[in-house]
């Protein structure tokens, strides 16, 4: 670390030493940690906005040339900064950020490293679909190799196998998913693969000078609408390659990507300015205690698939005991539509329903969180596929989708959509994966596995106990509005009763 810090402050970084060092912490690797306390809204470290390496500060796209930097949709996705990445280190002792990545990790705990037994373990985990390895390597084989191959100048054969690997590609993918910062431009600046349609003007306010975290933030690219990028910063839909996102303004940097995060205990974060970033405390920070950036909290399945860690913490839906409380559930919508049309969800009658569903702008993909509030949009949905034809002439007239109500037909449904989805588990049972975490021999991978599946199935279970209370609550209606029903027919057709209990 010694020559790291020596590095940063030879290129104009400036770390208050008084205040800040960075240790082993047991489980997370190397942070930051406070050397006396220190104030809210302290500058713990300051660094140039070149020394943050980006497709901006790198000087291969203009070496490249714009025209075929752009021809090889290198300014697409990541794969244009993950080459500037494996570039700037093959320039070994020479390169300007040598030192960086000498302090760089080259093991991840991410599922893209997992073999396919371990995978089998987050089978039904909202990280599966997500991995994106297949779409990585194809930029690999389809963009990469095309363009270093189109200038032998730049990237000369015998370095290829050493630094332009799919190995190397797959390092290069990894650190910017867990380290990459989204450092927008300052006003007016442009950039070398900028282009006039993706300039970013930024307001000038507070908030926009704050530099989101990690690839958390440079997720955000992502313009599927589901979240649903893929390793090496592409979407994981597979019709990535047409976006029109420009990740020019991700960026690795050095210095804040050391420090780590834990669910609600950020306490410093990054700012920018015009030409350089500051990392300042949120809150006063204790001697002794971890300086934490945030990742945005997201869910275990995120956390592990981006990071290879996972949050625990005591929560409130756990009556105390430890998980994630951003924990997350996703239902595809073809799984309601399948439950509720059965065999024919292919009909003509079904399938215009669910047309109109997708352009008014509803959901495919249902969230269900800690907070076990049933998904109104769900019920909505399901209520579109009950209607009667006249019904759904009305709604798509009226341009509005059917109120989620309750009853319980809804109720039925949705229990048998939960409880499908907790069989696409390994097993629905939470409880062996309880005991399964009590062993002390589990690999690291599969405990994040378990940790990541049981925080999703007690989602489940919890939302089929707010089936089973608002169905007892059903119960409870009806029976008291039978026993109502019984009392005027009783007062009905026997006043003589009636006037009985009167003398009473
Ligand atoms: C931005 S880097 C932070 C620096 C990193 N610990 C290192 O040694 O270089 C993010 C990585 O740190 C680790 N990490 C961060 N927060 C963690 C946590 N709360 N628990 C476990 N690992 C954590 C994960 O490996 C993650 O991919």
């Amino acid at each position: 670390m010694d020559d790291f810090i020596a590095w940063f402050q030879h290129h104009g970084g400036a770390l208050d030493t008084a205040v800040m060092s960075i240790t082993d912490f047991p489980g997370s690797g190397r942070g930051a940690i406070a050397v006396k306390d220190i104030p809210e809204n302290h500058t713990i470290f300051t660094l140039p906005r070149s020394l943050t390496l980006s497709t901006q500060t790198s000087t291969l796209p203009s070496a490249f040339g714009i025209t075929g930097w752009r021809k090889h949709k290198l300014h697409k996705g990541w794969v244009g900064l993950i080459l500037c990445m494996m570039w700037e280190e093959a320039h070994g002792n020479q390169g300007k950020w040598s030192a960086y990545f000498v302090s760089l990790p080259t093991h991840f705990g991410t599922p893209m490293f997992w073999s396919n037994e371990e995978l089998q373990e987050l089978q039904g985990t909202a990280v599966v679909d997500k991995i994106g390895r297949v779409e990585a390597e194809r930029d690999y084989h389809e963009k990469l190799i095309p363009a270093i191959k189109t200038r032998p100048d730049l990237f000369p054969s015998e370095k290829i196998d050493t630094w332009y690997t799919l190995q190397q590609y797959h390092i290069a993918g990894n650190r910017i998913l867990s380290r990459s910062f989204q450092v927008e431009r300052w006003k007016g600046e442009v950039g070398p693969d900028s282009s006039d349609e993706h300039e970013y003007v930024p307001e000038d306010s507070a908030e926009n000078t704050q530099a989101d975290t990690s690839i958390g933030s440079a997720m955000d690219v992502d313009g599927t609408g589901d979240g649903d990028e893929g390793l090496d910063g592409e979407s994981s839909d597979s019709d990535s390659d047409d976006s029109d996102i420009d990740d020019s303004d991700v960026a690795m940097v050095p210095m804040a990507d050391l420090l780590n995060a834990r669910y609600d205990s950020e306490n410093a974060k990054l700012f920018y300015e015009e030409h350089h970033l500051q990392m300042v405390t949120t809150k006063p920070i204790k001697a002794g205690e971890q300086i934490f950036n945030t990742y945005g909290d997201p869910p275990n399945s995120d956390l592990l698939r981006r990071y290879g860690h996972v949050d625990l913490v005591p929560c409130p839906h756990l009556k105390g005991a430890l998980g994630n409380p951003q924990d997350i559930v996703e239902i595809r919508a073809d799984l309601v539509v399948k439950v509720v049309c059965g065999g024919v969800a292919n009909d003509e009658k079904y399938q215009q329903r669910i047309d109109w569903w997708l352009d008014e702008g509803g959901d495919d993909v249902f969230v269900l969180d800690t907070d076990p509030i049933l998904p109104a949009a769900m019920t909505s949905l399901i209520k579109l596929l009950l209607l009667s034809q006249e019904e759904w002439e009305k709604t798509r007239e009226k341009e509005r989708p059917p109120k989620a109500k309750f009853d319980r037909q809804i109720s039925e449904l949705l229990r048998r959509i939960f409880e499908i989805r907790l069989s696409t588990y390994q097993s629905p049972d939470t409880e062996a994966d309880e005991k399964l975490l009590a062993s002390e021999s589990l690999t690291l991978n599969m405990r994040h596995a378990i940790i990541v599946r049981l925080g999703e199935k007690r989602i489940l279970a919890g939302a089929l106990e707010i089936l089973r209370i608002k169905e007892a609550a059903l119960d409870d209606v009806g029976n008291a509005e039978s026993k109502g029903k019984k009392r005027v027919v009783s007062g009905g057709t026997a006043s003589g009763g009636k006037s009985k209990k009167a003398r009473h």
